[in-house]
């Protein structure tokens, strides 16, 4: 059911072409004094999840409705599943659209209508028989943890119930692509994580591709291989979420991984740390450990190594997806040559060390 060739095809795990490809889009809404979207480009890989995350009115609404032209760019290209969605018709468009489900921050469920008859909607808008469309709902209350939920109404499920509804119902027309408009900012931390748990797990089962938007740096690091950060409709950094949450190049940027991996010192720090001696000099270091070796043994090796006086400012372990890490804030104290020689050591080891001013990232 449902099935469109060329969707199909560029469906194909591993495929070359992007899911999806924005191309120079730009938005000015009317009378706005600055544009919405000002020259946004970027690639979504097949599978990909990818995560945009901005302030309040960043552009990422208007960024997300115009990858299945609800709202419709000013200027650039918008390639969804191989298909130009900005050379489509509206017949055109409606049938590209069904390659690509959405969920929403507050759900957008029909009051009136039963879990079930939610889930079936787009299906039911497609033409879609009753036979096919309730055995469709059948595959999709298990896959969403709903199968006990198929009569009841929406008023009387939780939020996160609302939520797993509204993914089923993205998910009924088995679209290749799912967008996510703030699809966790209206639950609870608790629910948040469920949420993102299915998210992760049907991006696996299902092999979607997840482009979402989301001002939550957690939701980030939880779920997305990618991020771009978004600031007054500009893409002003993108990478690997693990490479831009550990080295975070923007202040924008730094101050969402702060978020949640605390790379700022705090403000005071300097005044309480001791004075360097005679001869001596005193490093405010970042020391980022992401490979194999353990903060510990690094920390007492370099000082012994090089005769450092080591003061740890703050530290942390964490994880970005599967891959731990560590980042420490430390002074070091000794010898200029000593202590050069002794960040020279660490780096050489494949650790990140950076010069770090105080209540900066
Ligand atoms: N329909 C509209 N008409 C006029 N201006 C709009 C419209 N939609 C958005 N804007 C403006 O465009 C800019 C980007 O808004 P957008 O909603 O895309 O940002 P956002 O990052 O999603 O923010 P939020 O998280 O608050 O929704 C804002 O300045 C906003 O006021």
């Amino acid at each position: 059911m449902l099935d469109q060739p060329g969707i199909e095809a560029a469906q194909v795990a591993g495929a070359a072409q992007p899911a999806i490809r924005l191309t120079g889009l730009r938005r000015r809404f009317p009378g706005a004094p600055a544009p919405a979207l000002d020259g946004i480009s970027l690639e979504v890989a097949p599978g990909e999840v990818f995560g945009v995350i901005g302030r309040s009115g960043a552009g990422k609404s208007t960024l997300i409705r115009c990858v299945n032209l609800l709202e419709r760019p000013d200027e650039g290209r918008v390639e969804v599943l191989g298909r130009d969605l900005t050379a489509e018709d509206e017949a055109g468009l409606r049938t590209a659209r069904r390659g690509i489900g959405m969920v929403f921050q507050h759900f957008n469920l029909l009051a009136s209508r039963t879990v079930a008859g939610n889930i079936a909607f787009p299906l039911e808008v497609a033409g879609i028989s009753r036979a096919e469309r309730e055995a469709r709902v059948a595959e999709l209350l298990p896959l969403v943890g709903l199968a006990e939920k198929r009569d009841a109404w929406p008023a009387q499920l939780s939020g996160g119930q609302k939520q797993r509804v509204g993914i089923a119902r993205a998910l009924a027309s088995r679209p290749g692509v799912l967008l996510c408009d703030e699809a966790t900012s209206a639950l609870d931390p608790e629910t948040t994580a469920e949420i993102l748990a299915l998210l992760a797990d049907l991006r696996q089962r299902l092999r979607l591709t997840i482009l979402l938007i989301t001002h939550e740096m957690a939701v980030v690091k939880v779920l997305c291989d990618r991020v771009a950060v978004l600031e007054a409709g500009r893409v002003i950094e993108q990478g690997r979420v693990f490479d831009v949450f550990t080295r975070p190049r923007a202040a924008t940027t730094r101050r969402f991984v702060s978020e949640v991996i605390g790379h700022d010192v705090p403000a005071g720090t300097l005044a309480a740390l001791p004075e360097p001696g005679p001869e001596e000099v005193r490093r405010l270091l970042r020391v980022l450990f992401a490979g194999p070796h353990s903060t510990r043994a690094v920390i007492s090796e370099v000082s012994r190594r090089f005769g450092l006086d080591l003061n740890i400012v703050s530290g942390r372990i964490d994880a970005i997806g599967t891959q731990p890490f560590g980042i420490m804030a430390l002074a070091a104290y000794g010898p200029a040559a000593a202590v050069e020689a002794g960040i020279a050591w660490m780096r050489g080891l494949g650790l990140s060390v950076d010069d770090l001013a105080e209540g900066e990232g």
